[in-house]
């Protein structure tokens, strides 16, 4: 393997890059992009689906998370997931995106009851129901970001969907200490969140990972969480996406008054996870969290993640994504073009266990590859 010219001792100095620094070190990112992965800019066409809104954890920046007795405290029921995601079929999209709150029946009896009347004792078992009824009533590929699972749980998950995801957010455990967003938040723990990536690996799960960036880390901290990430795909290979994401403070949370980080701190962070990251990782930042988004390509992205035509970023509710046409000429005026892509990436596709393979296949047509769809 040739050794990665761009060092950790580079990526450390490049916390304070600004004016002429950061642009050179952005061009430096695009051009490694523009190796590997061309004029393309991917997206997702998703459906949003919310399975439930409790949550054992209480991350300082989350306003997704409800419990009990809160408006909006709930599971959704599978007639109201086979429901959003048929919508989504007819609205032509690929990807079942299951985005939950993290074992609350084991901090809540009201989770336990809702689960006992839907038949099951834990949220991770009617999530595996739940996406099979998706894969078995829609084209529709489910990816599951469920937080942090045991090997098992990957395993079992892994018959029902197409790829997994997980955001390691970041790998510095201080940020568990009072005070800090991930206080009291047990499946914050770094170790377990880069155990569940490891387990995913081992089980040859396509997966997607990334940090949050603006949390109270140090530049140091997220260098140290790229280079984790990093670490797990060198020795497992199947980290398919690494998604950097920045922070906005919501009203409501224990952050609200939180400083949030600035577009220079994104298009950096972003430059220097390009320079670090294999090549063959996808590196996707979220176009709704920010206004000039086009600028995040001059940083080395080539991916806008999950767009939905139907249901909202649950989790970033107050924040439109742009509708794909804007998406498609913003992305067109600096040069690239967007194409469609599936949950699975291209590379990954000939990994899957039998079933997924099979739903892909109809998906993708009888090559086998995801199709690139131009929007115009
Ligand atoms: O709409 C969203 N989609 C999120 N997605 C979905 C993403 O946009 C894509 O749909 C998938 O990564 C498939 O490529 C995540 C997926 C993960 O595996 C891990 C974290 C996220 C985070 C978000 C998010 O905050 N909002
Ligand atoms: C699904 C992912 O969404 C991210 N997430 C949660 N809350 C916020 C917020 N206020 N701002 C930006 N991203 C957020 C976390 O990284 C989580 O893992
Ligand atoms: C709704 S947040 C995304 C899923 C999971 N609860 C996590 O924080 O990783
Ligand atoms: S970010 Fe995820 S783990 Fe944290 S409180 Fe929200 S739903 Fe729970």
């Amino acid at each position: 393997m040739i050794p990665n010219p761009f060092t950790r001792d580079d990526a450390l100095a490049a916390g304070s890059a600004t004016g002429e620094a950061l642009h050179a070190l952005r061009a430096r990112a695009a051009e490694r992009r523009d190796r590997h992965w061309g004029q393309a800019i991917s997206y997702s066409r998703k459906v949003f689906i919310p399975l439930t809104t409790m949550c054992r954890n209480t991350c300082g920046y989350c306003t997704f998370v409800k419990a009990p007795g809160e408006p909006g405290a709930n599971y959704l029921t599978p007639d109201e997931v086979l429901d959003i995601a048929r919508r989504g079929e007819q609205l032509g999209c690929k990807e079942a995106l299951f985005s939950l709150g993290e074992r609350p029946e084991r901090r809540y009896p009201e989770a336990r009851e809702i689960l006992a009347k839907l038949g099951y004792e834990t949220t991770v078992d009617y999530l595996i129901d739940a996406c099979r009824l998706v894969l078995e009533h829609t084209s529709l590929i489910p990816h599951v970001n469920a937080g942090t699972l045991m090997e098992a749980e990957v395993a079992r998950l892994r018959e029902v969907s197409g790829s997994m995801g997980m955001m390691l957010e970041n790998a510095s455990k201080r940020l568990m200490k009072p005070g800090m967003p991930h206080h009291a938040c047990p499946d914050k723990a770094p170790i377990l969140r880069l155990r569940t990536i490891e387990a995913a690996g081992r089980l040859g799960v396509p997966f997607t990972t990334g940090i949050l960036i603006g949390i109270g880390e140090s530049w140091e901290e997220r260098i140290d969480s790229l280079y984790a990430i990093n670490d797990i795909h060198l020795s497992h290979g199947n980290v398919q996406e690494v998604i950097v994401q920045n922070f906005r403070a919501k009203p409501g949370t224990a952050m609200a008054e939180w400083i949030e980080p600035t577009r220079d701190d994104m298009l950096r962070t972003l430059a220097v996870a390009r320079l670090i990251l294999d090549p063959s990782i996808s590196l996707q930042a979220p176009p709704n969290l920010e206004e000039a988004f086009e600028d995040y390509i001059g940083s080395g992205i080539n991916d806008w993640g999950g767009i939905s035509p139907l249901t909202a970023d649950h989790i970033n509710p107050e924040r439109a994504w742009p509708a794909l046409g804007e998406l498609s000429r913003r992305t067109a005026a600096t040069g690239y073009r967007l194409v469609e892509r599936l949950t699975v990436y291209p590379a990954y596709l000939a990994s899957l266990p039998g079933d997924m393979n099979i739903a892909l296949s109809r998906l993708a047509g009888s090559d086998g590859l995801a199709r690139e769809q131009f929007v115009s």
